[in-house]
């Protein structure tokens, strides 16, 4: 329940009520289907809410009636047109009873025959026998508001459906699991505590109780900061394993920088020539490595030019270069560093970034007045696009780079998201001014408001007090079914 202020007509303030959670959702039935769309072996109808079992008894001609079976358990049978009695398609269908349930709430579900007349026409009779159809996102949503799952867990439901990757499913389902809830959970308990602590000294002002308590809050400021900066650090990984890491292909002119795409994605897809400037427009490719994808950007050689497509190429490589999560920098082995080269290797040395020696099939001329052996060497790797040599090293180096040794483990909890990372920020700001207060010498109910804060920005994670706007922005991003 939340309450809202407000003023009357004749201007007195009147708080008021707003019940967001059960008493409003419970009498209202709602129904969509789980399953993607199109011709496919099953397809399952989800109907969740108090009364969904009565909605679908009406249409539902099995071996034993809905509300008699087992939950959890199938039953067999056909589902009927409700005014006709017409068979529709032949079913199992489950029920689960509140509270077990995905939602919270009474869930039945219907498997069907894949097929879009079939769920289409079962759809139809399940809202005609008194269900609605839901909104994206609803049965998540509910879940929620039943508090089977807190908001981050409910986020990375989204996220496991979304992932394309090994590694992203892994963090997305531990989240799910409450990995990051637990911990952000024991940070609040950790601030709790020394909230409590203040009361009292608050209570009986004696001046060694204040002193005792100035410690701890100065103690709890620290181990709760300790375990924000730690997930704030796992957080660059973490959105890179999410969302896929954008690695830019750079360098001058014929180098083999089309021909390196090509052989990490195993297949032409960019165009080679032995003529310099042949790539104009940048050419993407996503693979994947050890669990990470990569969006692979091959874009136009970078060298002075008069040619004004070119030129554009050019500008939007040199964009690429300052914008990509990682560069890789092409040289031609076979050949002696050369101006543009040099230019380069100055623009990436700031940028996360592996240099490429290619052409290692051809003899090496490669010099360049001992520019190379400044570099670190662990971010050189020899390959050639045109063998393959060395093409499967440069792809484990790339994810090492992302990954910074170990990769994602089955147990890490990361940070992926940005309202999360955002909220941990504020929290961390608010426990900088904590400690503030407490070293300016100030009494420590000062320190009490922001530690308080802090408390509420982590809560803000969990959604302790998600208002209904930051809610249906969260679960309108979710697929219809969900
Ligand atoms: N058919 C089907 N498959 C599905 C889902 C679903 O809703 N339906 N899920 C939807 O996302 C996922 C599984 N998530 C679920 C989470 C909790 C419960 C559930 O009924 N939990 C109860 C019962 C546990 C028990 O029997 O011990 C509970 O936790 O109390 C069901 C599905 C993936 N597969
Ligand atoms: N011997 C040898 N030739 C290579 C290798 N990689 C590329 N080449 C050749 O080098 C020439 C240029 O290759 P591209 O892949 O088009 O070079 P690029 O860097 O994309 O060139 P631009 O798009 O013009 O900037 C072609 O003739 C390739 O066949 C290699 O590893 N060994
Ligand atoms: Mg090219």
């Amino acid at each position: 329940m939340a309450w809202r202020g407000g003023l009357s007509e004749d201007g007195r303030l009147v708080l008021f009520a707003e019940v967001i959670g059960m008493a409003t959702v419970a009498e209202d039935v709602i129904a969509a289907v789980g399953t993607a769309p199109g011709e496919a072996g099953i397809a399952v109808i989800r109907v969740s809410g108090p009364g969904c079992v009565q909605v679908v008894e009406q249409i539902f001609r099995g071996r034993q009636s809905l509300k008699d079976a087992p939950s959890h358990r199938m039953v067999y049978g056909a589902v009927v047109d409700p005014d006709t009695a017409e068979v529709l398609d032949e079913v199992l269908v489950v029920r689960m009873q509140a509270p077990r349930s995905y939602t919270g709430e009474d869930v039945v579900e219907i498997h069907t025959h894949g097929g879009s007349a079939v769920v289409g026409r079962v759809l139809n009779a399940v809202v005609r026998a008194g269900a609605r159809p839901a909104e994206p996102g609803e049965f998540t949503k509910r879940a929620f508001l039943n508090g089977r799952l807190d908001l981050s867990q409910a986020e990375a439901v989204i996220d496991l459906i979304r992932s394309k990757t090994d590694a992203a499913r892994r963090l997305a389902l531990e989240q799910l699991k409450g990995g990051l809830s637990a911990r952000v959970k024991q940070m609040r308990e950790i601030l709790l505590d020394v909230m409590a602590q203040i009361e009292v000294t608050i209570d009986y002002p004696e001046h060694d109780v204040e002193d005792v308590t100035i410690e701890q809050i100065r103690e709890a400021v620290d181990q709760v900061r300790e375990q924000i900066d730690e997930l704030l650090a796992s957080s660059r990984v973490g959105r890179l394993v999410r969302e896929g890491v954008r690695t830019a292909i750079v360098g001058r002119p014929n180098v083999g920088k089309s021909s390196l795409l090509n052989a990490l994605a195993g297949r032409e897809r960019a165009i080679v020539t032995a003529i310099p400037g042949t790539t104009r427009d940048v050419v993407d490719e996503w693979i994947h490595v050890r669990g990470v994808a990569f969006q692979i950007l091959d874009t136009a050689g970078i060298r002075t030019t008069e040619d004004e497509v070119e030129r554009i190429g050019v500008d939007r490589s040199l964009k690429w270069v300052e914008e990509a999560d990682l560069v890789l920098c092409v040289l031609d082995g076979s050949s002696p560093l050369e101006k543009e080269d040099l230019e380069l290797l100055e623009r990436i040395k700031d940028r996360p970034f592996l240099l490429v020696v290619n052409k290692i099939d051809l003899p090496q001329r490669l010099t360049g007045d001992g520019r190379l052996e400044e570099l670190p060497q662990h971010r050189i790797v020899r390959v050639s696009a045109r063998t393959g040599d060395g093409v499967q090293e440069l792809a484990d180096r790339m994810a090492r780079v992302v990954l910074g040794g170990e990769g994602v483990s089955a147990s890490s909890c990361m940070v992926t998201n940005m309202r999360h990372m955002a909220l941990l920020k504020e929290a961390r700001e608010d426990l900088d001014a904590a400690e503030r207060a407490v070293s300016e010498g100030w009494t420590v109910d000062v320190a009490a408001v922001d530690l308080r804060a802090a408390w509420e920005h982590l809560g803000d994670i969990l959604g302790e007090r998600a208002g209904e706007e930051l809610l249906n922005r969260i679960f309108s991003q979710f697929c219809l079914g969900k």
